[in-house]
This record gives C-alpha cells, structure tokens and sequence, in this order.
C-alpha cells in the first residue's frame, strides 16, 4: 500500500451514536500499581516498545467485567472511503482524568521520563496521555484491518489546571485479555515495509496487561488487529501526547 494512499484509522466516530458524555466510574487500580518494577522492552527499534504486567491479571480481569456493561457500538463494517475497515464493538470517551490517572498513578509516567535512553523515541516532551479513551472489544470474526495510525493536535491540563496544546505521537494499547483468557488470535501485526505479506508481518501475541507503544503519524507502520477466532480480545487505546 502506498503511503499517499493509506487508509487512515478511524477519525472521529460516527455521527450516531454519539460518544459517550459521561465519564465511567472507572475501577481502582488495586492493587496499587506498578505490581512490578516496569520495564520498556523493544519490540522493533525506535518503533514498538512493549511493558509487559502492567496491569496485574486480576486488575484486567475487574476491568473486563466493568467494561462489559458499558453501552458499547459496533462500528460499522462499511467505512468512509479512506478508513480502515474496523469491525469490533467500542466504546469512547474524552476522559481527561483517567487519561490523567492511567498516565501518574501506574508507574508509566516515571518508567517514561526516567528512562533516558529512551528520550529520543518519543517525538518532543512528553505531556501525559491523550483524553480520548478508546474501549475496543473483538468477538469472533471481528478485526481492525491494516492502517496506519494518524497524529493529532489535542489540548491536555497541565499540573497547573491549564490547557496546554499537545500532538499525539505514539498509540497505546493496553491488553485485558489473551490465549490465557480463551481469546484466540486478535494479535497486533505490524508491516515494517508497508506490504501486507505474511513473511513481512511482526505479530505480537497478546498477554493480558501488556502495555503497548507503537509510533504513528509521519513513521506509523502498517499494522492490523488480527481477526479474533475465539473468546473475546479487550483492549484500551489512547495515545502518548507530547507538547506542541
Ligand atoms: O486492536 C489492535 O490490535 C489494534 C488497534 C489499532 O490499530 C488502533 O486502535 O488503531
Ligand atoms: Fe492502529
């Protein structure tokens, strides 16, 4: 696929139904978190990076069934001309005090900005994490088909209570479930040279808690959700912000 032709992910949702406006009551992250000393793992260099047990098992668990009961939508199999075809029930939205929470009160935060070396990858100065939570949950025969992911201006509260303009500039996806759950299939694949060849594809299995950071905007990777063939696939995406 060429890069002027790629298909984008999916802008803003549809027009109906409507985000949801009222925040969920998110549960506690109990136990507190980080239950481990959080590492960022490389996948595929300056591109994919990975934190595995970042949410403990039981914690996805207790998310699992939480999220359940939120009004989820199927997206619609049919996309605008230029999106990815994405067929999975989802549920969205702008969040900024989970963004905020997932963000200081996980370990992430620390684990990021400590890191040193890992300072170049990130694109500028990270800020936090992008309000826009995004709740995707994969049934069998449900999958994101390939894409690439865009960047974007959003506007997130500082320490200080202000707004202050950021860009996104790496998706997060955090995996609740895995084979160890039942779910089948639903891997993450990537396609470092942006041909959608099995010989080219780096799949990256799930592990429930498993935190991933994948590049997008100018350098995203083609990359797809596998389609799920049993049980059910969960995840939260948002996306790491840096000051703009
Ligand atoms: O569910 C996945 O594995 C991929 C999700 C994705 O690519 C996206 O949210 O843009
Ligand atoms: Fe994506």
């Amino acid at each position: 696929m060429a890069k002027d032709k790629r298909s984008k992910a999916p802008g803003p949702p549809p027009p109906t139904p409507r985000p949801a406006t009222v925040a969920p009551s998110w549960p506690a992250f109990k136990p507190p978190l980080p239950v481990i000393d959080l590492t960022v793992e490389s996948l595929v260099q300056d591109k994919v990076v990975v934190l595995r047990s970042f949410f403990p098992r039981s914690l996805c668990r207790d998310y699992v069934s939480f999220l359940r009961d939120l009004p989820l939508t199927t997206t619609p199999g049919k996309p605008k001309r230029g999106d990815a075809v994405r067929v999975n029930d989802r549920f969205q939205i702008d969040d900024a005090r989970f963004a905020d929470r997932l963000w200081s009160e996980t370990g992430l935060k620390e684990v990021l900005l400590n890191g040193r070396e890992l300072a170049h990858l990130w694109g500028g100065q990270i800020v936090g994490l992008n309000p826009n939570i995004r709740v995707y949950r994969y049934r069998p025969g449900q999958f994101f088909d390939a894409h690439y992911d865009d960047s974007n201006n959003v506007s997130i509260k500082t320490e200080t209570g202000e707004q202050s303009p950021a860009r996104t500039t790496w998706t997060l996806l955090l995996y609740l479930t895995s084979p160890a759950d039942g779910c089948i299939g639903g891997e993450t694949v990537f396609y470092p040279h942006d041909r959608r060849t099995p010989k080219e594809a780096i799949a990256v299995s799930l592990e429930s808690g498993m935190l991933l950071l994948h590049k997008h905007g100018h350098d995203c990777m083609l990359h797809e959700g596998r389609e799920v063939t049993g049980g059910e696939k969960w995840v939260i995406r948002t996306d790491l912000c840096v000051k703009r």
